[in-house]
């Protein structure tokens, strides 16, 4: 496909650093990792880089310093630097939403100075973690009581998107630090077995329901609180003055909250410029801090915040978030990559993956550039992955002996977390396996290494492992709440490298619009058989034949 436009030059896929590496990937092409650590001794040493808690090895990837000096000059000639530094000073980049993208200053220090349109937003960042922490403070004490007067040993999120990924995530990630004797639940699918799967068990007089959506117009958000509520009064026998126990709302849109009958003193604001997939460290996070606490969600945000100053101000040569961005974009542009698996060795990381999915997909998953012009280049890749050793007995087979080149993270940590007791045993075979897999994955293991094992000869291509194939290791003392914070930025900052590469805006999501319009229109003809008007041959029969199992 061969697109050409008004941009003209600018198009990265004309810019001359993009040739170059074009050049470069036919010249080295046929280059095995195993060549690029005989020839050098240094490479192990040299490619690796330290952000806080984080050690990066990067040398397990098909790169030369040729190569990274290349992708680096197409960072800068793109101006992925300039995009960054309008970011972080609050500059309005998500232009097909016309806002400013400050998640960065929901980590700010008190005593930054950020301004939106004049406007210093970090008072307002830390008045509201100030809320929430009196709030968490309450909850947890037992100060803060249902209806009935009991104490509230049950938490569940409803939300979906951003508005439940993130919490749930880091609630799975953080386990070790929360309050055992508090039960939290996340509710987002519209499948009304979700909700009633959270609440089956529990004690209405000890729930608080939080409603997470920004918008406050999400259906399926809606829809559950709206279920919750009664089955919150219907459990309770109460009136709707017991929902002001019971509910709070997380949210940027007050005037929605009210309508809900949520009293808004019961609500934690956000804002406009922050986005949805990148919300987890605001008000959004407020069930995570209910169970973790607000010195140890404070301790997450430091983390975040370390790796921010880090992408702000490290040289090129040794920015981490730059970095990983710029072998995506080698992957996809020139290695025709279309996914990217990230493998975390610890099960509490279970849920971190498809939380990187919607930070990733619904941010790059793009096909036009800024000024609405088709792309004719690789954008954001599929993003997989589960916890290892589970995938080595599943899907690692392809990753070895398949016919695709999936670059892969792999993120470890030397200690398991302090409560394991005898179980921490176990730690040291995970962790060998994490080695193993980077190892096998890379260097393979030849034919004539095979032979030497006696192994017969038709057998040997099958026992053949062609190595060469990418990865990254993240390697961190202990998942404590300020790594995952370090961790979610690193991957928060790629993103943004990638998309500033890409020239795409990956702060909007209009590609989940067109599926909600449609199934509004859809609802009425499996509840009424209503006709929808230019509704096509497929779905009518479809439609037709759901409403007959319905039995309508
Ligand atoms: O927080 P809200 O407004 O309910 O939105 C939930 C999610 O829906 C989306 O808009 C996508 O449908 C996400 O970007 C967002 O995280």
């Amino acid at each position: 496909m061969s697109v050409t436009n008004a941009q003209g030059q600018n198009r990265l896929d004309q810019r001359p650093e993009w040739h170059a590496l074009g050049k470069h990937r036919e010249e080295t092409a046929g280059t095995h990792l195993r060549e690029l650590f005989d020839a050098d001794p240094g490479r192990a040493d040299r490619y690796t880089l330290q952000v806080g808690d984080l050690h990066l090895d990067y040398s397990k990837h098909l790169v030369t310093d040729e190569t990274l000096r290349l992708l680096r000059e197409l960072a800068a000639a793109t101006g992925v630097f300039e995009l960054r530094d309008a970011m972080f000073r609050g500059e309005r980049i998500n232009t097909t939403e016309d806002r400013a993208v400050l998640h960065t200053a929901l980590r700010a220090p008190q005593s930054a100075t950020i301004e939106v349109d004049g406007h210093n937003v970090v008072p307002g960042v830390h008045a509201v973690l100030t809320k929430m922490g009196v709030f968490a403070d309450r909850i947890r004490s037992g100060e803060w009581t249902g209806h009935t007067g009991k104490r509230i040993r049950n938490v569940v999120n409803i939300g979906i998107g951003g508005s439940d990924l993130g919490p749930a995530m880091a609630y799975e990630v953080l386990r070790a630090y929360t309050d055992r004797d508090m039960t939290v639940r996340f509710v987002s699918n519209v499948d009304g077995a979700d909700l009633h799967e959270a609440v089956r068990d529990l004690d209405a007089a000890e729930t608080l329901f939080i409603v997470a959506s920004k918008t406050f117009t999400t259906i399926e958000t809606i829809t559950n609180a709206t279920s919750a509520r009664q089955w919150l009064l219907g459990q309770l026998g109460a009136g709707e003055d017991a929902v002001a126990k019971h509910f709070v709302a997380l949210s940027t849109n007050a005037e929605k909250v009210t309508d809900f009958g949520i009293d808004p003193t019961n609500m934690f604001e956000f804002w406009d410029w922050v986005g949805g997939r990148y919300s987890y460290d605001s008000a959004i996070g407020l069930s995570l801090m209910l169970a973790i606490g607000p010195d140890a969600f404070r301790e997450m945000l430091a983390g975040f915040h370390l790796v921010d100053e880090h992408f702000r101000t490290a040289p090129a040569e040794q920015n981490a978030p730059l970095l990983l961005g710029l072998l995506g974009v080698w992957y996809g542009g020139f290695h025709d990559a279309q996914s990217h698996a990230v493998l975390p060795y610890s099960h509490y990381l279970s849920k971190f993956t498809a939380y990187l999915q919607q930070l990733d997909m619904e941010s790059n998953g793009k096909s036009v550039d800024r000024d609405g012009n088709p792309v004719n280049w690789q954008t954001g890749p599929v993003v997989w992955g589960t916890p290892g050793t589970n995938g080595q007995h599943a899907y690692y087979q392809l990753l070895h002996q398949g016919t695709k080149l999936i670059p892969a993270d792999f993120i470890g940590f030397a200690r398991p977390v302090a409560e394991l007791g005898a179980l921490a045993g176990q730690h040291d075979l995970l962790m060998a396996n994490f080695f193993a897999q980077t190892q096998a994955l890379a260097f393979g293991k030849t034919p004539d290494e095979v032979r030497a094992e006696g192994v017969a000869e038709e057998l040997v291509p099958h026992k053949t492992f062609r190595g060469n194939h990418p990865t990254t290791t993240i390697l961190a003392g202990e998942l404590t709440p300020s790594v995952l914070g370090q961790l979610i930025a690193l991957y928060e900052h790629k993103v943004f490298v990638q998309g500033a590469i890409w020239n795409i805006d990956s702060f909007d999501q209009w590609g989940v619009e067109l599926g909600k319009v449609l199934a509004k229109r859809v609802e009425p003809a499996l509840t009424e058989g209503a006709d929808v008007p230019g509704l096509d041959a497929s779905t009518t029969n479809l439609v037709a034949k759901y409403r007959a199992l319905r039995g309508r």
